[in-house]
């Protein structure tokens, strides 16, 4: 573990390096080392010193000027860091009384005139109210969403399932960690599980523990769809002035695969991340359902990031690679609670399960959390049909986030980088997609692979 922090970082040559996300579980692992800095590194120092959190963390590498080496020594050194005392932590029963008298008379806003974003810099605002989370984030909340019954029997089953869980193994520089939590990926039939397996790529691997949906978790499947599905449609209506997203899908929401995340234990978490939407297509909407213990589920949104700022000096830690920067929004997430994450998720915002100091036993699961994500994929982004670098691998599909002169545009890029032993190519295309998200595939580059050389500076520092 020593030469992962003391090795010199790697730049992936003719990388474009448009990040956009930084996992540490599939299907979602993305990272580049020019991009999210502050994120990898956080990473980085998680993997290293797994028993400390991340704002103990983030003090630490800004106390070191960014050194992950000279951090983690400094962490190492006797007596431990102690907890961070006087916490940012703001907490609140519901936000109602502190908004706008328009905004209390008037019900939800249109998004042209968004309630004042509560959160601040440097503070994290715990919500509870699912009116709150909803107006102030990307996110439905359903507490008690199951019958009760069903929800026990669905965390028993998957506490079960578990056991044989592992945790996800990527490539990060020339280092392979391991995610802070372990997982597995369901299936409807056997001849998904089949194809899941040979033809789906996450994390530039094959993904070889595909396990067929259990009874329970299909059981609760149809209630997420019609939930979820209700869900988009008040979002639509309320939120988005009765009209969907570009690149929003208008066919409903139909899970066809379940990622289960076990979280044992206080400590395990996952890293500030965005799914990735290669199978998903873009503005993908996720049903996220929490059983056992309660975890704060950690939203921020990504702040833009203009080219000239790009680059000037050490500063980046201090803005938007911080997760700081705007203030994080903690929803917290108990047992039998479904998060519906909407179509504007995805692409500005980034979401964490941040560890936790203690948590209050489950009766149940004890101090283990078990969370299913049911996603989509769709059919029109099968990796039969998406474009190919010269790695012969499908390619990934991921967005700009940050850099404002490309904001919101998706491309498709190499992701062999990821695998442990290998090395990515420098494939990049922008991806196009009708107003329905529909992809519309370049024929003559799909199998083939076009130099980013010309291409990539547009998206670089994104
Ligand atoms: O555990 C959670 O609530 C979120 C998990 C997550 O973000 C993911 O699997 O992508
Ligand atoms: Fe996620």
């Amino acid at each position: 573990m020593d030469a992962f922090v003391t090795r010199k970082k790697r730049k992936a040559t003719g990388s474009p390096g448009p990040d956009s996300s930084n996992h540490l579980s599939e299907p979602c692992s993305h990272h580049d080392p020019e991009e999210e800095p502050t994120d990898v590194k956080l990473a980085m120092l998680s993997s290293l010193h797994p028993g400390i959190d991340q704002e103990t963390l983030l003090d630490f590498l800004l106390a070191h000027d960014g050194s992950v080496p000279a951090t983690s020594e400094s962490l190492r050194a006797p007596p431990p860091p102690a907890k961070r005392l006087g916490s940012s932590v703001v907490s609140q029963a519901s936000l109602r009384s502190y908004t706008t008298a328009s905004s209390i008379s008037c019900g939800p806003l249109p998004p042209s005139k968004k309630a004042k974003l509560l959160s601040r810099k440097g503070a994290t605002l715990h919500l509870f109210d699912p009116l709150d989370i909803g107006e102030h984030t990307p996110c439905t909340i359903i507490h008690n969403f199951l019958p009760q019954e069903d929800a026990n029997e669905l965390l028993v089953e998957l506490l079960d399932e578990s056991k044989t869980f592992e945790k996800i193994s990527f490539k990060l520089f020339d280092n392979v960690v391991a995610s802070p939590h372990t997982s597995g990926f369901y299936v409807g039939t056997y001849g998904e599980l089949e194809q899941q397996k040979y033809e789906y790529v996450y994390n530039g691997a094959r993904l070889s523990d595909v396990r067929k949906i259990t009874p329970q978790l299909e059981k609760v499947k149809a209630r997420v769809q019609t939930a979820v599905n209700l869900a988009i449609q008040e979002r639509i209506r309320t939120r988005y002035g009765g009209k969907k997203l570009r690149y929003q899908s208008p066919q409903p929401w139909c899970p066809n695969a379940a990622f289960v995340n076990c979280y044992n234990g206080p400590q395990e978490s996952v890293g500030w991340h965005s799914d990735q939407l290669t199978y998903l297509g873009p503005r993908a909407v996720i049903g996220s359902l929490s059983l056992g213990v309660t975890r704060e589920f950690r939203v921020r949104r990504v702040l833009p990031k203009d080219r000239d700022t790009d680059n000037n000096d050490g500063d980046s830690l201090l803005d938007e690679s911080n997760p700081d920067a705007e203030g994080q929004i903690a929803i917290h997430l108990p047992h039998n609670s479904l998060l519906v994450m909407h179509a504007e998720m995805q692409e500005e915002w980034k979401h964490s399960v941040a560890p936790a100091q203690a948590v209050d036993p489950h009766p149940v699961s004890g101090s283990r959390r078990i969370n299913i994500t049911y996603r989509d994929y769709r059919p029109e982004f099968h990796p039969r049909l998406t474009p190919r670098c010269r790695c012969g691998i499908a390619t990934v599909l991921r967005v700009v986030q940050k850099k404002r002169d490309n904001r919101g545009r998706y491309f498709w890029m190499c992701h062999a980088g990821n695998v442990p032993g290998k090395e990515g190519c420098t494939f990049f295309q922008w991806a196009e997609f009708d107003d329905d998200g529909n992809p519309k595939f370049k024929l003559e580059t799909a199998g083939g692979g076009k130099d980013t050389s010309t291409v990539s500076a547009a998206a670089t520092n994104n």
